[in-house]
C-alpha cells in the first residue's frame, strides 16, 4: 500500500504570492525527486480561497499532488440558500478529489458533532469526493485513559455512513475513505506519542472499521500532530501507520517533501 502524506495548510499562507510560491517549490519539488516519492501519495489542502489558484498549477504543472479541501458544506451537496458554504459539487467541479472533515480545530471552534459529519460525508460521497476523517482525543481524555471511547464514539460516523445504503457503494469504500487519528495535544505543541501508542491506537481503529465493513480492514488510517522532517522516519517504520496528516511543516516545500520521502522508502 502506498503511503499517504497529506499537507493541512489551514489558514496560511496569508497571501496569493505566498501561496504561489509553496506550491511552485511542491511542484518543483516532486518532479526533481519524483523517483524518491513514488511509493507516496501526495496531497495538499489549501485555504478554500486559494484552491482555484492551486488547482490551476497543479493542473497545468504536476499530476503527481491531489488537492484536498479543508471542509465542505453540510447544508448542501449541491447548491442552495446557503451564505458562505461551499458544496461537494463546487469543491468536485473545481478539481478538488478529497475533503478533509472533522478537524479537531473544526469540531473545537464550529461545533461540528457526528451528526453534522455525517451530512459533510454523505454530500462528498454524492459527489464523488474522497474523504479523510479526522479524530482524536483532547489532553483530558488521553490523561484519563479515554482515547478508546473517545475515538470509537466518533468512528460511529462512518458506520452510520455505511447505514446509508445509497451514498456508500462499495468502490467507494474501499478506495474513497481515509482515518486521520491526531491526538489534539500532539497539534501544534511539538509533543508527539510514541510510535508504540500510536500503532496502538491505530490497530484499535483499524479493529472498530472492520466491525463495520470487512473492505474497511484496508482504509488508510495516518497519524496527525507535531510531524516532522526529525521524526517522520519514526512513524514510518510502523506499518500501522499508513502516511501523515502535516500542519506547520507543510508551509515549508523541503521540510514537507523530506516527511513524504521518509514515507517513500
Ligand atoms: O492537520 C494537521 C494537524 O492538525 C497537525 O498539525 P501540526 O503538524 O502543525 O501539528
Amino acid at each position: 500500500m502506498k503511503s499517504w502524506v497529506v499537507g493541512n495548510w489551514k489558514l496560511n499562507p496569508a497571501s496569493a504570492s505566498a501561496v504561489q510560491a509553496l506550491v511552485d517549490d511542491l511542484v518543483d519539488g516532486v518532479d526533481a525527486q519524483s523517483n524518491a516519492l513514488q511509493s507516496c501519495h501526495i496531497m495538499v489542502a489549501p485555504s478554500l480561497l486559494h484552491l482555484s489558484q492551486v488547482e490551476n498549477t497543479l493542473r497545468t504543472k504536476s499530476a503527481a499532488i491531489d488537492l484536498a479541501c479543508q471542509d465542505v458544506s453540510a447544508l448542501s451537496a449541491q447548491s442552495g440558500a446557503y451564505t458562505g458554504d461551499v458544496s461537494a459539487e463546487q469543491l468536485q467541479d473545481l478539481g478538488v478529489q478529497w475533503a478533509i472533515i472533522g478537524h479537531s480545530e473544526r469540531r473545537q471552534y464550529y461545533n461540528e458533532d457526528n451528526d453534522t459529519l455525517l451530512k459533510k460525508m454523505s454530500h462528498s460521497a454524492a459527489q464523488g469526493l474522497g474523504v479523510i476523517l479526522c479524530i482524536g482525543e483532547s489532553e483530558a481524555d488521553f490523561e484519563a485513559g479515554n482515547t478508546t471511547q473517545v475515538l470509537a464514539d466518533q468512528l460511529t460516523v462512518i458506520a452510520d455512513f455505511l447505514k446509508q445504503s445509497e451514498a456508500a457503494d462499495a468502490d467507494y469504500i474501499a478506495n474513497k475513505l481515509i482515518i486521520a487519528y491526531e491526538p489534539v495535544w500532539a497539534i501544534g505543541t511539538g509533543k508527539v506519542p510514541s510510535v508504540e501508542e500510536v500503532t496502538e491506537v491505530h490497530k484499535f481503529i483499524r479493529e472498530r472499521l472492520q466491525s463495520f465493513d470487512a473492505t474497511l480492514a484496508k482504509t488508510p488510517v495516518l497519524y496527525g500532530g507535531s510531524v516532522k522532517p526529525e521524526n517522520a522516519q519514526d512513524f514510518a517504520a510502523s506499518e500501522q501507520i499508513n502516511g501523515v496528516l502535516v500542519g506547520g511543516a507543510a508551509l515549508k516545500a523541503d521540510s514537507f517533501l523530506d516527511i513524504a520521502k521518509a514515507f517513500s522508502k
